[in-house]
């Protein structure tokens, strides 16, 4: 039997730092791993999957390199180069993770599927496959999983889903996307790039459901014009094997692809970690409660990242680590009270963040709208990426950022610039009277907010 102060379960984008921020300050650590380090986002995520889209949007551009004056006679998608390419930088970050934990002074780590079996007085005991341990606290980081929706046929056909895409080998001939959120649109975009042929299928009445509509034109606009099908409001009834490989039956017709890609939600991991063994009962969707600092209902117990509600991002998941160093370590000062935003990383890229339009509206917040089209943008005319707007809401009364949305050529780098107004809880005319780089898509930012007050 051995113990612990602290065991974290999940070596995920919380739980590696944390374990490393204890370890450092000579804690008594041990993290549970069950599969590789570093989770989701380094290996099948973020990673491979930004790695993919760079490789996509590669060949999009050099297609398209007659608009810039270059001739490029043809364009050849090498898809199992691609794939490999993406394998490696996963390769090369798991591998300094597991360099990490074998310094000496690095937090114990064990390796195993780590089950939650009640408790030993005030200590929680865990069990990971022969292994034992007791432990004073507990911190959850298991994440979460392709949400398995319920559709009759589905364990009869093949199915791709934001886990086992990146063993991919050969190009699909045909993906039947089902959902149109983040991931899908992501990677629905870059597949079409790589040669596959891509159709959508949402049951919402847009893509991208939390997004305001004109973003969500946009983008369908973007990915139709590329060769996507979409299908909106679709009401998927059962799926088969057959035809190229998949029948998807949806009000009367049949969609036939190759493949069926499940991007219709995340389900938290939190079924089978032995939660009820110490009074803890998951939610929707596996969604543990927890409170600003993170803390469960019981107590000793904290739950972080995907598995904790609210956003699942890594950038989310990593602060949360902050949150319990605070808690654990410091002064306890920080909370999950934060401004977090978040993009799709398709291209134009959506950099989003605090309220939308219609959130605004929803919540009954007054509002002022400042918006620019990129056609009006010297610079996204320079570099011929003029798809897409920038827009910006804020207060009427202080001029404080209610929320921004930029839709335009690395529009996750220029939210970035309403989100420090934000975090510094400066007014637009910070911006205003500020001096910008020309010619610079900061610049157009600034126009959206100078929008404002025409
Ligand atoms: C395709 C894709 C693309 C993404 N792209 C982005 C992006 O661009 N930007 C972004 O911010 N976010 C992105 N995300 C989301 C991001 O990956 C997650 O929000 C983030 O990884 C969550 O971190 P986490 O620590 O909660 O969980 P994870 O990183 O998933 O870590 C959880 C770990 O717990 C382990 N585990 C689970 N149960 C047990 C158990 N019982 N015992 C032992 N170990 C266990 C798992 O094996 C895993 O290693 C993407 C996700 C996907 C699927
Ligand atoms: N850039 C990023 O930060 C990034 C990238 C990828 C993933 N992620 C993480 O993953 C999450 C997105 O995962 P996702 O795209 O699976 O979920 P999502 O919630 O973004 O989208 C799911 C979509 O599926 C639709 N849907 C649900 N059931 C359906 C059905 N039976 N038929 C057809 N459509 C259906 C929903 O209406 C919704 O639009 C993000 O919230 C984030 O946590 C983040």
């Amino acid at each position: 039997m051995q113990t612990a102060e602290t065991v974290i379960i999940g070596a995920g984008q919380a739980g590696v730092p944390l374990a490393r921020a204890l370890a450092e300050a000579g804690r008594d650590i041990l993290l549970v791993e069950r599969d590789a380090l570093g989770g989701s986002c380094v290996n099948f995520g973020c990673t491979p999957s930004k790695a993919v889209i760079a490789s996509a949007r590669l060949a999009a551009q050099a297609r398209r390199a007659a608009e810039w004056g270059v001739t490029i006679p043809t364009v050849e998608v090498d898809f199992a180069a691609v794939m490999d390419r993406a394998r490696s930088l996963v390769a090369e970050q798991r591998g300094e993770l597991e360099e990490s934990f074998r310094q000496p002074g690095a937090a114990r780590l064990l390796r195993g599927e780590a089950r939650i079996e009640g408790q030993d007085g005030n200590r929680f005991r865990i069990r990971a496959g022969e292994a034992v341990v007791l432990a004073d606290r507990l911190v959850l980081d298991t994440g979460s999983r392709a949400a398995r929706p319920d559709l009759p046929g589905l364990e009869q056909v093949p199915l791709i889903d934001s886990r086992n895409w990146i063993d991919l080998r050969e190009r699909p001939g045909h993906l039947l996307f089902l959902g149109g959120g983040t991931i899908a649109l992501e990677l629905a975009q870059a597949f079409r790039r790589l040669g596959s042929a891509v159709t959508i299928v949402e049951a919402g009445p847009q893509l991208t459901e939390r997004e305001d509509p004109d973003v969500a034109e946009v983008l369908q606009r973007t990915l139709e014009a590329e060769g996507i099908a979409i299908h909106l409001g679709a009401k998927p009834e059962r799926v088969e094997a057959g035809g190229e490989g998949v029948r998807l039956h949806l009000g009367g017709r049949v969609l036939e692809g190759t493949h069926l890609f499940l991007a219709t939600g995340r389900q938290a991991n939190t079924d089978t970690l032995g939660l009820e063994s110490i009074g803890l009962h998951p939610g929707e969707k596996g969604v543990l409660e927890v409170d600003e600092r993170l803390r469960t209902g019981v107590d000793g117990v904290f739950a972080v990242g995907d598995i904790r509600g609210g956003p699942q991002f890594t950038h989310t998941a990593y602060d949360d680590f902050r949150v319990l160093r605070s808690l654990f370590l410091e002064d306890g000062a920080r909370t999950t009270r934060r401004i977090v935003p978040y993009a799709i990383f398709t291209e134009p890229e959506l950099g989003r963040v605090g309220l939308s339009e219609q959130e605004a509206r929803k919540a009954g917040y007054p509002y002022r709208i400042g918006r620019k089209p990129m056609a009006e943008s010297g610079k996204a005319r320079d570099i011929g990426r003029t798809e897409g707007f920038i827009k910006v809401l804020s207060d009427p009364g202080t001029g404080k950022i209610l929320g921004a949305a930029a839709l335009c050529d690395s529009g996750a780098e220029v939210v970035q610039l309403f989100v420090e107004l934000m975090n510094a809880g400066a007014d637009l005319r910070t911006m205003l009277d500020g001096v910008h780089i020309h010619p610079t898509l900061g610049e157009a930012a600034k126009n959206a907010a100078a929008a404002l007050y025409d």
